[in-house]
C-alpha cells in the first residue's frame, strides 16, 4: 500500500502522474465513419494515383488543340462528333485526328486528344459540333497523378482525422483505418444527495450532474463513456457496481466522496486498495485520487461540479487524448490583462473562469466551485500561481482558452 501524501502536489507533477496512469489503447481497423476524430496509427501510403487518369475538368468536347487553332473571333471549326463519353465509361475510344468527341467532366481523356473545349464556346451539337474558341494543349485536361502520386504517403501517423482527411483516405480506396481505439471511461457519480434529472427532488437533494458533464467531457475528444448507475455512500454496493463493469474498461473515474467528512464512499471503497489519496496544489481541485484498483486505473475528482470540470480539464483531458494518440494535447494559452484585481490562495494555482477578448479577461463569477453557470458561461481559465496571491487590474494574466 502506498503512503498517504501530505504535501500537495503541484497541478503539473499530478497532469504527469494521470498521463502515466491510461495506457495507450490498441490500434484498430476502424470503419472510416467511426473514425472522425481519432488519431491515424501508421502513414498512409496511396496505391493508386490521384487523379487516377487523365480526366476532363469541364462539360465540353475532347480535341486536338491544334485541330481548333484556327477558331476564334474571326470564325468558327466544325468537326464530328465521333464519341460520347460520360464519366464512368470504361473502354477505351482513341480520337481520330479531325474529330471531336463529346465529353462530361470527370470522364477519361480519349488517347490522342489533348485537351477540353467546354460547352459554352461550341454550339452543343450531337453529331457535329461548331467550336467557336481555340484551346491551348492542356486546357480543361486533370492530370494522372497531380495530387497523389502513387505509392505517396498522403497521411502521416498521427494524423488527427477530420472530414477532409476521411475524404482523401476514401479517394485512395480505404475502407478502414488503422487508429488508436477510443479509450473507455467508466463514470461513476457518488452521492446519496444526488437525484437523476426528471425525477422530482426533496429538500436537501440536488440534481446529479457530474456525469452528464463528465460523458460529455469524454465523448468531446472521442472517448467512450459509460455512466453507471448511481450508488448510494454505500461501499459494499460501489465496489459490486465497479467489479460489474470493470471488464474491457480502460479507466474509472469517480466524482465525490474523497474529502474530509463522514461518509466518504470513494475514498472508503478505494483507500488501501490501490489507491492514493492526496491533495493537489490548486483550486478548486484540491482533493484527488488515483491508482488501481484490482488492476484497472483509477482516478477520483472532488464532486464540486466546477471541481469535476476542472479536474477533467487539467488532468484527464490531457491524459486520455495522449492515452489515443495524440500528440497534441494541450489547450491553447493565451496571456490577457484582467479587468479588475483577483485574489488567491498563498501556494496554491486558482482557476478562475472568465472571458476574454482583445487582449483582455473579466473573471466570471467568483472563485466558489459550485459556481457552475459561470463555468458554462465562460470561454476560458484564469489561471493564477502558486506564489500569487493578488493580481492588480490591469495586470498580464495567464489563460487557458476553452473556447
Ligand atoms: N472539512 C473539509 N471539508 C471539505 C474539504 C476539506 O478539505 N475539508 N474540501 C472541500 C473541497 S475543496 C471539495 S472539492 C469537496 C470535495 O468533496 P467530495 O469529493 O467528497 O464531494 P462531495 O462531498 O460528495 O460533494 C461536494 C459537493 O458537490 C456536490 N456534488 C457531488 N457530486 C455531485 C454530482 N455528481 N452532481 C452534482 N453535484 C455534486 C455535493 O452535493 C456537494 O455539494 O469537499 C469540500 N469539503
Ligand atoms: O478543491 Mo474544492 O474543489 O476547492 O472545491
Amino acid at each position: 500500500m502506498r503512503k498517504v501524501s501530505h504535501t500537495p502536489l503541484s497541478v503539473d507533477d499530478y497532469r504527469a502522474r494521470i498521463t502515466a496512469l491510461v495506457a495507450r489503447t490498441p490500434v484498430v481497423a476502424t470503419p472510416l465513419a467511426d473514425c472522425v476524430g481519432l488519431v491515424l496509427a501508421e502513414d498512409l501510403v496511396s496505391p493508386v494515383p490521384l487523379p487516377p487518369f487523365d480526366n476532363s475538368a469541364m462539360d465540353g468536347y475532347a480535341v486536338r488543340a491544334a485541330d481548333v487553332a484556327a477558331a476564334g473571333e474571326d470564325g468558327a471549326v466544325a468537326l464530328p462528333v465521333a464519341a460520347d463519353i460520360p464519366a464512368g465509361r470504361t473502354d477505351v475510344v482513341p480520337l481520330e485526328a479531325g474529330t471531336a468527341h463529346r465529353i462530361m467532366t470527370g470522364a477519361p481523356i480519349p488517347p490522342g486528344a489533348d485537351a477540353v473545349v467546354k460547352v459554352e464556346d461550341t454550339d452543343g451539337g450531337q453529331e457535329r459540333v461548331v467550336v467557336r474558341a481555340s484551346v491551348a494543349p492542356g486546357t480543361h485536361v486533370r492530370r494522372l497523378g497531380e495530387d497523389v502520386a502513387a505509392g505517396a504517403t498522403v497521411l502521416g501517423a498521427g494524423t488527427v482525422l477530420g472530414p477532409p482527411q476521411l475524404g482523401l483516405a476514401s479517394a485512395v480506396g480505404r475502407a478502414d483505418l488503422p487508429v488508436h481505439r477510443r479509450v473507455r471511461v467508466l463514470v461513476l457519480a457518488t452521492g446519496t444527495e444526488l437525484v437523476e434529472p426528471g425525477k422530482p427532488l426533496l429538500h436537501g437533494q440536488i440534481y446529479e450532474s457530474n456525469s452528464a458533464l463528465l460523458a460529455a467531457a469524454v465523448r468531446e475528444i472521442g472517448g467512450e463513456p459509460t455512466v453507471l448507475r448511481f450508488v448510494p455512500d454505500d461501499v459494499a454496493v460501489f465496489r459490486e457496481t465497479v467489479a460489474a463493469h470493470a471488464a474491457g474498461a480502460d479507466l474509472l473515474v469517480t466524482s465525490g466522496g474523497v474529502s474530509a467528512g463522514a461518509y466518504e464512499v470513494v475514498k472508503d471503497a478505494l483507500a488501501g486498495q490501490g489507491v492514493e489519496f492526496l491533495r493537489v496544489a490548486m483550486q478548486p481541485g484540491g482533493p484527488q485520487g488515483c491508482g488501481r484498483f484490482d488492476g484497472l486505473p483509477v482516478v477520483t475528482l472532488p464532486g464540486n461540479p466546477v471541481s469535476t470540470a476542472l479536474s477533467f480539464e487539467l488532468f484527464l483531458r490531457p491524459a486520455l487524448l495522449a492515452a489515443m494518440g495524440h500528440r497534441r494535447v494541450e489547450r491553447p494559452r493565451a496571456t490577457a490583462r484582467t479587468t479588475v484585481e483577483l485574489r488567491s490562495p498563498a501556494g496554491k494555482r486558482q482557476y478562475r473562469r472568465g472571458r476574454h477578448s482583445g487582449g483582455s479577461v473579466t473573471p466570471v463569477g467568483g472563485p466558489g466551485s459550485h459556481l457552475l453557470a459561470s463555468f458554462a458561461a465562460s470561454d476560458c481559465l484564469i489561471a493564477v500561481p502558486e506564489d500569487v496571491t493578488v493580481v492588480p487590474a490591469g495586470e498580464q494574466v495567464e489563460l487557458v482558452v476553452l473556447r
